[in-house]
């Protein structure tokens, strides 16, 4: 059938499982044509084309809830609610969100990117719905690996002893973005094999029946024996234990026990959980062979190979630059620990994990965990390194502020993908970190200008004990600079003159510092001299240089690919207003006050004027303003 034809799923309900079959292929087929040429969560959707197929031919979206958790796996649903003609623009600038998204869709019911929420805002929907005495189902889609986010588990709790009607499908591909980990984890393998209990038990009350009524005792002997069996093997009673009714384990990809088993969890009263056993990467074989992450999201890729099309890496990646280092030093210092919640892949910690594989931690999507473990080991003269994604931070902010800088334990908090990440769009920039973390006391917050600079302030970070200290870089390539061959230490606090000046000053660090210098170039042009600095202490900032930039009456421009709000920029003003610089002139560059959706880095920083040209015209009106002052 002509996908691009489907305006909503209702062409479901009339159809065999025959032609749904014949639609599951022309679905994975579309999905790998198109992704070949956007990227995108390539491998996560290929596991779910038969189960988001079934779901939308069971159930009468949006009147019934389908919630899908993280959402990358979201792609079929949204074929199948009218938007495959949306693809080509997939998670591109004002193009087709790679998530849930309400402005899109009225199927799209709940929005998502980060893992581990689908559970709590079913049961919020379930609570809503009985109120208001309605009749649908709220059916949130997890996977195993979202099932290891502390949200999650709450969520089960509560929606366990609340007992509401609820259909929880749990989308069990054995995979996280990595191989999943965790105790969770090995529940549901032994779940995947219950078939074989099945037979055990099978076996075992034929077993029981032969033996002669020879009283009680044997009989109910063998009866704890069976009981303690299932507990042993069928670990569905974890769930059953929580208060749920467990289903399957089933084959995701099988129409007739989808079907079977969703009509059957319409009829049971109190919550389901449906267990679907899926292959991520079906159908497309360099995805379904993927065992360590490579395919969970790709850039554009060659069809016919599975040939990745992304351009060669001319300098490190921030991520392998930054492990890569910490693993150098960890031959010397026994005392570094690192730690990743379930990103051990984005993270490039595979050499460190290698190399050291006792002191590598992969926690699961389990962020204020992660955070703790670092603070526990940290009391103990251990040197964490957690590793972490600006966004997924955010998750860990009471940990950050009570575990972590209250107790001014020496942590190194390793934030990645800071700043704009670009095509995962508004749940994924990574640009509020400087905002909840320099307002925390005893926390160091520093961002390098390029690769040089980043691993010596790894090296500083690592030897920096008095206290939590946080490197902040941004996703992707570092700038191809030359490294020096010893490592050095930066002092705390100090920024660097990269260009003297008279008329302005701009302050800025990392990926803004390139087009602070072109301004200044350009500035010169027009007869400005304007210094620039690399403030790569956001915290404590260099107060020296601010007093001295300030007892001049030096205009100054804050340059931040981070929000404004409790920003640098806000640090810097603040400053200047506690130490009584009352006219200084101060203005501040940055993300405005809303979310910043997906397209690429270049197309965003020009959308919120974060430009050379933009640049250009503020430190005009600013040096303007000291001439008319003058
Ligand atoms: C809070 C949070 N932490 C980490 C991530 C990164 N992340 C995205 S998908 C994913 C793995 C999800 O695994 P699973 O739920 O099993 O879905 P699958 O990709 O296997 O379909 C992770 C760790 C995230 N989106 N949100
Ligand atoms: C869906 C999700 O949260 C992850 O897959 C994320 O998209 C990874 O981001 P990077 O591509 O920057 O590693
Ligand atoms: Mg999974």
């Amino acid at each position: 059938m002509d996908l691009l034809s489907i305006k909503d799923p209702t062409f479901l309900k009339g159809l065999s499982n025959e032609q749904l079959e014949e639609l599951a292929q022309e679905v994975r087929n579309f999905l790998i044509e198109k992704l070949s040429a956007t990227g995108g969560h390539i491998g996560p959707n290929l596991g779910v084309v038969e189960l988001t197929i079934a779901l939308h031919k069971s159930f009468d979206s949006p009147t019934d809830k389908l919630l899908w958790d993280v959402g990358h796996q979201s792609y079929v649903h949204k074929i199948l609610t009218g938007r495959a003609d949306q693809f080509d623009s997939l998670r591109q600038y004002k193009g087709l969100c790679g998530f849930p998204k309400m402005i899109e869709s009225p199927h799209d019911v709940w929005e998502t990117g980060h893992s581990s929420t689908s559970l709590s805002a079913a049961m919020g929907m379930a609570i809503a719905r009985d109120l208001k005495k309605e009749k649908s189902h709220v059916v949130p889609v997890i996977g195993d690996g979202a099932l290891t986010g502390g949200m999650a588990l709450e969520a089960l709790n509560h929606i366990g002893h609340e007992q509401k009607n609820m259909i929880v499908i749990l989308n069990d591909n054995e995979m996280s973005i990595a191989p999943n980990v965790g105790a969770l984890h090995n529940v549901l393998g032994r779940l995947r094999t219950a078939g074989k209990y099945q037979w055990v038990k099978d076996e075992l009350e034929a077993f029981l029946k032969k033996i002669p009524a020879v009283g009680g005792k044997i009989a109910s002997t063998a009866e704890r024996l069976k009981d303690s069996l299932k507990y042993l093997f069928v670990s569905g009673m974890f769930f059953e234990e929580l208060g749920f009714t467990y289903l399957g384990p089933i084959d995701g990809h099988n129409y007739d026990e989808l079907f079977e088993n969703i009509n059957y969890a319409k009829k049971i009263e109190g919550p389901v959980l449906l267990h679907v056993i899926t292959k991520k990467g079906k159908g497309y074989e360099p995805a379904e062979k993927d065992t360590v992450g490579t395919w969970h999201g790709t850039g554009p890729y060659k069809m016919e190979t599975g040939d990745f099309l992304k351009p060669v890496i001319t300098a490190p990646a921030w991520s392998k630059l930054v492990s890569e280092t910490v693993r150098e030093l960890a031959r010397e210092d026994e005392r570094i620990v690192a730690i990743t919640p379930a990103m051990p892949v984005g993270s490039k910690l595979e050499g460190f994990a290698s190399e050291f594989p006792e002191r590598m931690y992969d926690v699961g999507i389990a962020e204020q965990h992660a955070a703790t473990v670092a603070a526990g080991l940290a009391t103990q003269n251990m040197k964490p390194f957690l590793a972490i994604y600006s966004t997924f931070l955010q998750r860990a902010y009471d940990q950050l502020v009570h575990d972590i800088a209250r107790q001014n334990l020496n942590v190194f908090i390793g934030v990645d993908r800071a700043g704009l990440v670009g095509a995962d769009g508004e749940t994924h920039q990574g640009v509020f970190d400087i905002a909840f973390l320099r307002h925390l006391p005893n926390m160091v917050v520093m961002m390098p200008k390029d690769e040089n600079e980043g691993q010596h302030m790894v090296n500083t970070a690592v030897k920096y004990d008095d206290g939590p200290i946080v490197m902040r870089f941004p996703r992707g390539n570092g700038l191809g600079v030359p490294m020096d061959e010893s490592l050095k230490t930066i002092p705390i606090g100090t920024w660097e003159v990269l260009k003297e000046g008279r008329d302005a000053a701009i302050l800025t660090f990392g990926t803004t510092i390139p087009m602070a210098m072109e301004s200044a170039m350009l500035l010169e042009k027009q007869g400005y001299s304007v210094k620039v600095v690399n403030a790569r202490f956001i915290k404590p900032l260099d107060e020296a240089m601010l007093v001295e930039l300030l007892g001049v009456n030096m205009p100054i421009l804050t340059i931040e690919e981070a929000v404004l709000q409790g920003g640098f920029g806000s640090a810097v003003l603040e400053f200047a207003h506690d130490h009584g610089f009352h006219h200084a002139k101060i203005d501040r560059m940055g993300i405005p006050d809303h979310f910043i959706e997906h397209g690429s880095v270049n197309e965003l920083l020009k959308e919120i004027g974060m430009t050379t040209e933009n640049v250009v015209e503020r430190i005009n009106l600013l040096a303007e303003k000291k001439q008319k002052r003058a």
